[in-house]
């Protein structure tokens, strides 16, 4: 069949459902209680409205009784199915009817198109041809009248105008019958709503009920569960306690685990320590018993060094008294000695003169022969030394013969080249002591170039630091020190004041003084009343201390290089003289002293004629003789020692200078100091033959100056 029977056929079915539908509806109504359900069926009823207007209703006439009924069945069901159809709104339903409008009318069309006069070649039946051939002329292109056949044409048309006007009657009733049923539907539509008031309130009072007991058996519940749930608090709390102690008590459980497994590790370490313990005691115990026997042996060997010692002790305090005693005695002794010996000094008077011979230096050791012959004899019985030299002398120039010359000599004392500076220095401390109880010294040292008077009065030129070497100067000033330390337990409070000074071609320099000043300051002698000597505008240093005699010297040293020409060594040309003033002051007794100590380094004395000196050195040469002449002349003169006679002092500066510190007065010594060389064999007679004249003079007895 196609499309335009089956359009009958739902227009049919509805047509005839629209009856059995409102009772169907009604009951799915009543069934529903939701409004929104009963509104679908509305609309449903809506729907349905199109579908009495298919074409189909129209040809419901035409239709056999067994479709009839066969669509009935089958329409009767509809509304039910629809009822339960989702919800469509008003506007759904319009444009659904809208569209079932157009398609009715398309519909319409068709069919009028299908009955056009075209279509002529129809059967000439024009309720079943018409229907036979308009549908297969529309859908299968079945033969068409044709085109000449106007009347058959016509025919269609005015058949279909009847058939229309037949359709249009029939919508109108259906449109009433419709009106009727929307009249119906609306008023149970209100019956319903009005239901669904009233079971709205009865639910709503049904639901407060409810809310009521609901309520009521929440109170009952929460009445009846407090004590339970207090109970289950407490149990909770309980519970928690419990476990709080349980955990605890496991935690204790797991540190007393540890601890016990630390005391055991502690225990075992324990055990091996205790054991290596026990072996060190036993080990320590033995060796106890050792050393106890030791000791026990120990202590009797120390009774038994203790009264050794004990036996010493004793011994020793003995020997110390002996030892005092003897001490005692030497010092005695030394006294009566040294008593004799100034009364010996005395005698022989207060000039002496110590032989020093110095050592050979390597370089002198050239050959044999070098040295000169020389033998040292004892002390003699007046308590001076001897020395003898000799020589081969020609007694033929013929025969060539040869004899050996002696010659002797005799002074207070004699140094051989073995005699160190100490040995020396011994020999002269008791005049330094004499200078230090307030006595005029005078210490020369004599001799030629080269033969050691600045070893013997400063020490090694080289300034050397030994005390072995050190000079009659710094060991004068060291014993003074020394000395005054010691007095000053007495009493006795000594200042030393030091100059140095040099003689050259008989002018006075100041060897302390200002080296750019030296040799241009005019330096004059002044003897005063009281003994005193004064050189003007000299430097003089305080010696507190030994120390300061080495910078002196130095210094001293230092001002004499200035002076020096390659030509004209200075030290060798000129008298260096050393002075220091000893003044002393006992605050106990109120005793004063004031003595000088004259150290002199004499200038060389080589014999004018041996030196072959010329110009300048000529000069230097005469002064320096002159000098030392004048020197033998006052020694002389005092020797001579009678009362009142003059004494050239005045004849040269080193004489006047030493006025007051030789003659009666004062203690003098000289050194002559001489060569061991052959070649200076001559130079050296000289000189020994001078301090043998010297050494003759009786200068008489020295007094204390006195203040
Ligand atoms: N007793 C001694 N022991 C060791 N060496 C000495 C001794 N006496 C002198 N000499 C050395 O001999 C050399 C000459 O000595 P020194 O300069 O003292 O002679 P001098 O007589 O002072 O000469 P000058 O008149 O030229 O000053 C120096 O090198 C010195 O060190």
């Amino acid at each position: 069949m196609g499309k335009f029977s089956t359009t009958i056929e739902r227009s049919t079915s509805s047509k005839s459902a629209t009856t059995p539908s409102t009772n169907s509806d009604k009951t799915n109504i009543a069934k529903t209680t939701s409004p929104t359900a009963l509104k679908d069926t509305t609309n449903n009823t809506r729907i349905r409205k199109p579908l009495t207007h298919s074409k189909g209703s129209m040809m419901k006439n035409t239709t056999t009784p067994s479709n009839a009924t066969t669509m009935k069945s089958k329409t009767t069901v509809r509304p039910q199915s629809t009822s339960i159809r989702p919800t469509l709104n008003n506007t759904t339903t319009l444009k659904r009817k809208s569209s079932n409008d157009m398609s009715l009318a398309n519909r319409s069309k068709t069919s009028k198109m299908s009955n056009t006069p075209s279509s002529r070649p129809r059967t000439a039946t024009p309720t079943s041809t018409s229907k036979g051939s308009t549908t297969t002329s529309t859908n299968k292109g079945e033969r068409q009248r044709p085109a000449w056949d106007l009347r058959g044409k016509i025919d269609d048309l005015s058949l279909e105008a009847t058939n229309t006007a037949t359709e249009t009657g029939s919508m109108v009733d259906l449109t009433k019958e419709l009106e009727s049923q929307v009249g119906t539907a609306a008023s149970e539509l209100r019956q319903m709503k009005d239901r669904v008031s009233e079971l709205e309130a009865r639910l709503k009072a049904k639901q407060s009920q409810c809310q009521e007991a609901m309520d009521r058996l929440d109170q009952q519940h929460a009445q009846e569960n407090r004590p339970l749930e207090e109970f289950n608090r407490q149990y909770e709390q309980k519970h928690h306690e419990i476990t709080t102690e349980l955990q605890d008590l496991r935690s204790k459980t797991a540190t007393l685990l540890q601890e016990e497994e630390r005391e055991r590790q502690e225990n075992a370490h324990l055990k091996i320590v205790l054991e290596s313990a026990t072996k060190k005691l036993f080990e320590v115990e033995t060796e106890l018993t050792d050393r106890t026997k030791k000791l026990q042996d120990t202590d009797s060997t120390l009774m038994e060094k203790q009264q050794i010692l004990e036996d010493l002790t004793a011994r020793l305090k003995w020997t110390k008294k002996r030892q005092f005693d003897i001490d005692s005695e030497l010092l005695e002794s030394e006294k009566s000695r040294r008593k004799l010996h100034n009364t010996l000094q005395e005698l022989k008077g207060n000039i002496r003169v110590f032989c020093r011979m110095r050592p050979s230096l390597t370089s002198e050791r050239t050959h044999e022969g070098a040295l000169a012959q020389v033998s040292f004899g004892g002390e003699q019985e007046n308590g001076g030394d001897t020395m003898e030299f000799s020589e081969q002398v020609a007694t033929s120039m013929v025969t060539n013969k040869t004899t050996t010359k002696t010659y002797p000599f005799s002074f207070d004392k004699i140094f051989t080249p073995q005699h160190g500076q100490k040995e020396c220095f011994e020999e002269i401390s008791q005049l330094v002591q004499s200078a230090l109880d307030g006595y005029h010294v005078c210490i020369f040292a004599y001799g030629q170039t080269g033969s050691g008077k600045t070893f013997t009065m400063q020490g090694p030129s080289q300034g050397g630091t030994d005390t072995d070497s050190m000079g009659m100067i710094p060991r004068a000033v060291h014993q003074i020190y020394q000395v005054a330390q010691r007095l000053s337990d007495r009493g006795w409070k000594y200042t030393m004041d030091g100059q140095f000074l040099e003689i050259y071609n008989e002018t006075i320099h100041d060897l302390l003084g200002d080296a750019s000043e030296y040799g241009k300051k005019k330096h004059d002698i002044r003897h005063e009343k009281n003994g005193k000597t004064i050189v003007t505008d000299m430097t003089i240093v305080q010696l507190t201390s030994p120390s300061k005699v080495k910078s002196m010297l130095h210094k001293a040293n230092q001002n004499r290089a200035t002076g020096a020409t390659l030509l004209n060594e200075r030290s060798s040309r000129s008298h260096s003289v050393f002075v220091l003033q000893l003044t002393g002051h006992n605050e106990t007794t109120g005793e004063r002293t004031s003595g000088v100590l004259n150290l002199i380094d004499l200038a060389g004395s080589e014999r004018l004629t041996s030196s072959g000196a010329t110009g300048d050195r000529l000069t230097e040469t005469k002064a320096i003789n002159k000098s030392l002449s004048c020197l033998g002349d006052v020694i002389q003169a005092l020797a001579n020692n009678k009362e009142g006679s003059h004494i050239p002092y005045r004849n040269s500066k080193l004489t006047y200078l030493l006025q007051n510190s030789l003659g009666g007065n004062c203690k003098t010594l000289m050194f002559v100091n001489i060569s061991p060389l052959t070649e200076h064999f001559k130079e050296t007679l000289c000189s020994l033959r001078f301090a043998t004249k010297v050494n003759s003079c009786k200068i008489g007895t020295a007094r204390k100056i006195k203040h």
